[in-house]
């Protein structure tokens, strides 16, 4: 299969910058109808990058730094972005949210924190069952809206190839109002008060309001010395990433970098390939293999040390540093029997990858009224069994990777301000896995800075 690339300016390339990517088995793929899809590919491959590669390179600076145990990275968003929910308010309050959680955990333990949000580009999910069966009627399931449309009709659930093209634009606006965010002000250090506002006052934003206070002195403190470089202050950085999942939505954002000719797969800072599409002679292992950004790799219980091995020869044989995170999702119950087994197995060589914790995707089930759901409590285990894992391994706990909005969704159970089995249908949106809401994120962030300051066992 051949594709024309442009460059990361998004100027088309020279003929011989064209990607001959190999036909290999690709799991979770969507059928478009062909012809839609070539239009639709000739379309996105000539629309400009999302992201510039030497900010994908700038990520993987950060994240040699989470490697090597000097930071921490917090990843989280919607488990699958939906294109009504593309809303400023919903973007902002996502936002706000990281970058509490990011300034609990800098404050607590005194870390660096990489911030990257699972946006911009998460329209895509891989699912248990090809189909759904509502009352006796079966159709396509719903698989994200870069393919097809949540509601139960044959028609919302056609693949449909232009999708591709309105998930392009939706992450393209997201992304623009994330970098306005980040670099305009909003997230300013001496706007740490202010990014609480809106949201209900539970028990985790009272906390946070008392450590804004601490900081607001702090900060006031080094303007009156004279060390606070106020620019400095007024930004921060904040990178996109999602799981590489449609082949025809990343491979046509693949663009040789116009200043050192290597490939970069620009609709995102940082890629990830999941669980169920790690095969290592899949096509997904082969595209991520193939781009420079910083990727990660989603590790299961059943994850053994050859695999972890001929995954990070694959992708990353010069074993450079920030290149490769494995993202570990065992469930609370299995990882501290299978990560420190896993950790010890790779002796040396777990220490050339970052090690990331998602707490959220071992630990789903389903309740008694239906809905998929997650233990607040389960997820901090987790991140627990994660932390004593690492500690018995001698390794580093990189970072936590967390599904949550900044809306006040009642689709994970418990916390201090618990949401119980009976309240899941009173505010249930996501479409697909349930989210921390942002008393829950806050919480968590809470949780996370103690085990990173004392450590846990
Ligand atoms: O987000 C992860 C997966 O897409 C999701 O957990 C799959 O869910 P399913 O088992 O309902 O298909
Ligand atoms: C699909 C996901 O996870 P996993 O591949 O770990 O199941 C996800 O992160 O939404
Ligand atoms: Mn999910």
């Amino acid at each position: 299969m051949v594709r024309v690339s442009t460059d990361t300016t998004g100027l088309t390339a020279a003929p011989g910058a064209a990607i001959d990517w190999p036909d290999l088995p690709a799991k979770q793929q969507p059928s478009y109808d062909p012809a839609e899809l070539a239009h639709v590919l000739s379309v996105l491959g000539t629309y400009p990058p999302l992201v510039f590669a030497g900010e994908a390179d700038l990520l993987r600076e950060r994240m040699a730094a989470v490697a090597a145990g000097r930071a921490f990275t917090l990843q989280g968003g919607d488990c699958a972005e939906t294109l009504a929910d593309v809303t400023g308010p919903n973007i902002r309050d996502r936002i706000k949210t990281i970058l509490q959680m990011a300034v609990v955990l800098t404050y607590g333990a005194g870390t660096p924190i990489v911030k990257v949000g699972r946006m911009a580009g998460q329209f895509a999910k891989p699912r248990s069952r090809d189909d759904e069966t509502r009352g006796g009627v079966t159709l396509p399931a719903y698989r994200g809206d870069m393919v097809n449309g949540f509601e139960f009709t044959p028609e919302a659930r056609r693949h449909d190839a232009d999708r591709l093209l309105r998930a392009y634009h939706a992450s393209s606006a997201t992304l623009n109002l994330v970098r306005g965010f980040t670099s305009g002000g909003f997230a300013d250090l001496r706007s740490v008060h202010a990014w609480n506002k809106g949201f209900i006052q539970g028990p985790a934003q009272k906390r946070y309001e008392q450590m804004a206070h601490q900081i607001d002195r702090a900060v006031r403190f080094l303007e009156a010395s004279g060390v606070a470089d106020a620019e400095e202050m007024r930004r921060v950085e904040f990178f996109s990433a999602h799981e590489a999942l449609v082949l025809d939505y990343e491979r046509p954002m693949v663009r040789r970098d116009h200043r050192t000719g290597l490939l970069y797969d620009t609709a995102s800072h940082f890629v990830w390939v999941g669980e169920r599409t790690r095969d290592l002679d899949g096509a997904h292992i082969d595209f991520v293999s193939r781009v420079q950004n910083p990727v990660g790799v989603k590790l299961g219980p059943t994850a053994d040390r050859d695999t972890v091995l001929a995954l990070m020869d694959k992708i990353d044989p010069e074993r450079t540093p920030g290149r490769l995170t494995f993202i570990t999702r065992m469930g609370a119950d299995q990882i501290r029997d299978v990560l420190p087994a896993l950790l010890t197995s790779l002796g040396e060589e777990a220490h050339r990858v970052s090690w990331v914790c998602d707490p959220m995707h071992g630990n789903t089930f389903t309740s008694p009224s239906g809905h998929k759901t997650r233990r607040f409590e389960d997820v901090v285990e987790e991140v627990r069994g994660f932390f004593a894992a690492h500690a018995e391994a001698g390794t580093h706990p990189g970072g936590i990777h967390v599904e949550l909005t900044g809306n006040d969704v009642t689709e994970c159970v418990g916390g201090v301000h618990p949401v119980d089995l009976d309240d899941l249908g009173l505010r249930y949106e996501t479409l697909c896995d349930p989210r921390l809401n942002h008393q829950q994120s806050l919480e968590l962030a809470f949780v996370v800075a103690e085990m990173l300051e004392r450590g846990v066992h």
